[in-house]
């Protein structure tokens, strides 16, 4: 199964029906960026790039169409159970709103209900929807944690990221191999004990 498309919002899916004017109009910017750059926009193998990059640019930033709350309302569900959930190894990509490069990566993402727990998938979902904008990591993670916390209102949210900056690595100081991680917790987690508990789970590999 293609889980990519599995993933796949709404947001994305009106994405796919793209807003023809707003399409014409950033490809009309970028065709001018392309020549700007030294490249023949007329060249055959060009011809439509600038509709493309636009088409990609509106995918990469689609997450301002989503309401990240909605989408956890959408699928709570009363139930007493106050352990720690878990979702691990989410994958994210975003855009750097410094450079508007990719960064991407983990998120690792936790909450203790608190009579309410969510539909699993809505929890990749929220990430999406807030990764799918321009970003800065610490605001993402900050983000992810307190849409859950307000929202499902939870004993407590963990919220951890790691990832790589394309314009640390393709630009400016050239670190292709650091990683940046960031975190972010609310209630129980800002316990010491808790949180040593989240971090261990995160880290083993019983998967
Ligand atoms: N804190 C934070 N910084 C980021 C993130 N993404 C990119 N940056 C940084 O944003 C900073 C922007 O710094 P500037 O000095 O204005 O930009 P610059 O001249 O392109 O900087 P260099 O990348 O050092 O060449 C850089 O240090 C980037 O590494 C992020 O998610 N969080
Ligand atoms: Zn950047």
């Amino acid at each position: 199964m293609d889980t990519s498309f599995e993933n796949q919002t709404e947001a994305y899916k009106k994405v796919e029906n793209y807003n023809e004017e707003k399409i014409n109009k950033i490809a009309g910017h970028y065709s001018e960026i392309i020549t700007e750059l030294g490249e023949d926009v007329n060249r055959e193998g060009i011809l439509k790039t600038p509709e493309r990059v636009a088409k990609a640019m509106s995918f990469l930033t689609h997450g301002y169409d989503i309401d990240p709350a909605e989408i956890l309302k959408s699928a709570m569900f009363e139930e007493d159970h106050n352990h720690m959930v878990i979702v691990k190894d989410i994958e994210i990509y975003s855009m750097c709103e410094h450079h508007m490069l990719p960064f991407f990566g983990k998120a690792h993402i936790a909450y203790i209900p608190n009579g309410w727990i969510v539909g699993l998938s809505k929890i990749p979902r929220v990430a999406d929807a807030f990764s799918r904008r321009m970003q800065v990591q610490e605001r993402l993670t900050d983000q992810i944690k307190t849409c859950i916390q307000e929202t499902l209102n939870p004993l407590g949210v963990a919220v951890v990221i790691e990832a790589k900056h394309l314009c640390m690595q393709m630009r400016g100081i050239q670190k292709q191999n650091s990683v940046t991680t960031t975190s972010s917790f609310t209630g129980e987690f800002e316990k010491d004990a808790t949180r040593k508990e989240f971090i261990q789970l995160i880290s083993s590999k019983l998967h």
